[in-house]
């Protein structure tokens, strides 16, 4: 469940009476979701999210919110943050930052077809241009100095050839240079539940709460390793295909990122298997229970470790 901390109606009406969004109608808890705390509520003005975040500092909230303003003004479907009347976006109830976004209509998608995944990859790139217009910076707080912490963490539950890997490739990621590899606002965990469909169309991107500043192309990598994959982890080459060829219309890459593209699947694995391996051996008091397999980001990570060449033909002439 993702409904952390319980608020009652009469709160949320308090709360909205900040908004112009007219009389609370309905308010439900929403069970998905790992991070923060979300509400669906009805109000005379229309549909929304109702998000009270568990963990993240004001300053980084600052920074998502910027985004999807950003984002939404630039007319990518993303939910849309509410002003309240004071002008911020960020508000507090129950004793946590909070904020109302717009409910986008759709579902998340488990098995994408070749037609979802375009429109994936064109939706992202498109966060890549417009996110030239945030002007706050984040860093990744999951980057290569939390893998090697993650990793240290790992040590005394892991099987000694398991922790070779790992090992190894921090020490691979470390020696391969991204110096010429473009870097600006990624949405940093782009997987199929946080897109959302009706039907082959691209109704909302969602959850842009792991959003910072790093290389493009390992957002790029984070994807095609989870929307473009059969279940074994390897490829599947025509959503593959699809999915690079709409994000490279829409921010055509630069040279040397085609050459990249098999390291950063490897970065993009190897963080995804880090992070569930850590929740799987570290879970968090009172948290979720629906535990991500490990297994499935360390089989991806041999395979790309095994065909560095497997994207080569799939990448756009
Ligand atoms: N703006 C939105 N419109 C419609 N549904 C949403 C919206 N935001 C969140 N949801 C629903 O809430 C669920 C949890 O949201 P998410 O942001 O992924 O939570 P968390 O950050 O806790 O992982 C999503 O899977 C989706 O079903
Ligand atoms: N999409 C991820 C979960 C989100 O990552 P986290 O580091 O915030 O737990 C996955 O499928 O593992």
């Amino acid at each position: 469940m993702s409904v952390y901390t319980r608020v009652e109606a009469a709160e949320v009406t308090a709360f909205l009476r900040d908004y112009a969004v007219g009389e609370l109608l309905d308010l439900q808890g929403i069970a998905d979701g790992i991070e923060n705390t979300n509400y669906f509520v009805t109000t005379r003005g229309g549909a929304f999210v109702l998000t009270l975040f568990e963990r993240h500092a004001e300053v980084e909230l600052e920074y998502f919110l910027e985004l999807m303003v950003a984002l939404a003004d630039h007319g990518l479907a993303c939910p849309r943050p509410i002003m309240a009347d004071d002008g911020s976006y960020l508000r507090r109830l129950a004793q946590r930052p909070a904020a109302l976004v717009e409910r986008l209509a759709g579902k998340a998608v488990t098995e994408p077809s070749v037609a979802q995944c375009a429109a994936v990859g064109e939706a992202l790139g498109r966060i890549h241009r417009i996110g030239r217009h945030v002007h706050r910076r984040r860093s990744n707080e999951r980057g290569p100095a939390w893998w090697r912490v993650t990793a240290d963490a790992l040590r005394g539950v892991l099987q000694a050839d398991t922790m070779a890997l790992i090992d190894a490739e921090i020490a691979f990621q470390a020696a391969f240079d991204t110096q010429h590899l473009p870097r600006g606002v990624i949405h940093a965990d782009l997987f199929r539940d946080n897109v959302l469909f009706e039907g082959e169309r691209l109704s909302g991107v969602i959850d842009f709460y792991a959003a910072c500043n790093d290389i493009l192309l390992y957002d790029l990598a984070i994807c095609l390793n989870d929307w473009c994959v059969v279940p074994d982890g390897d490829f599947d080459d025509a959503r593959a295909r699809a999915f690079l060829a709409a994000y490279v219309s829409g921010r055509p890459p630069v040279a040397g990122e085609a050459a990249a593209l098999p390291a950063m699947l490897r970065a993009a694995a190897l963080r995804f298997w880090l992070s569930r391996l850590y929740d799987l051996h570290f879970p968090r008091a009172g948290e979720i229970t629906h535990v991500k397999d490990p297994g499935h980001f360390e089989r991806i990570l041999r395979l790309r470790i095994a065909q560095p060449q497997r994207t080569a033909a799939l990448w756009p002439a």
